[in-house]
């Protein structure tokens, strides 16, 4: 279902799991911050709001979203003892190619994180034809989608603790 017919902040708590005792990174890049930063509070505060604990998300940060790859690896590296991991950018077009390049770059890039470690990484990067668009989805008309990545990161640390 496309972002423009769900507000993507919504979530019902009484059909989450509980994060209670687990533990988060989050690595925001700093391009765009007046997107990115609103992306990684709604993800903070959606894993408090799930039972996490303030001090149980780590945060980082990495000049844009091409380094989130880099980043996010070398913390599941150092930090094997995390529920989840959560990346966050926001691309945005330009005049040229380059924004494919980052895209293409960041996507294959923490799908291969996800297949390499043992806990989940979290996909929280806009890749926007505009800033409108962006604004839309980090807090504007059509939610957060920090949100979205926190309730995904909820899930899916309770799917790791289910299989071990
Ligand atoms: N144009 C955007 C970038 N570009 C920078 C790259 O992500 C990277 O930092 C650079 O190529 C050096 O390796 N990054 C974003 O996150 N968003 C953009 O719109
Ligand atoms: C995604 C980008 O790197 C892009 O914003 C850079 O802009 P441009 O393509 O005009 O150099």
């Amino acid at each position: 279902m496309a972002t423009e017919n769900k507000n993507l902040s919504q979530y019902n708590k009484a059909e989450l799991p509980s994060v209670a005792g687990k533990k988060f990174a989050i690595v925001t890049s700093e391009w765009n911050n007046h997107i990115t930063f609103n992306l990684r509070d709604g993800a903070k505060d959606t894993l408090v709001d799930l039972g996490a604990s303030i001090e149980d998300i780590e945060l980082y940060q990495v000049p844009g979203s091409f380094e989130l790859v880099y980043g996010a690896d070398k913390i599941a590296k150092a930090k094997p003892e995390l529920d989840g991991i959560i990346v966050i950018g926001c691309v945005i077009r330009g005049a040229t190619a380059h924004f494919d390049y980052v895209c293409e770059g960041v996507t294959q890039g923490i799908k291969d994180l996800n297949i390499k470690h043992e806990m989940p990484i979290i996909f929280c990067v806009l890749t926007d034809e505009n800033e409108q668009q962006s604004i839309d989805r980090s807090g504007g008309k059509h939610g957060n989608k920090g949100v979205e990545a926190g309730v995904a990161a909820v899930m899916m640390a309770d799917f790791k603790s289910k299989l071990g």
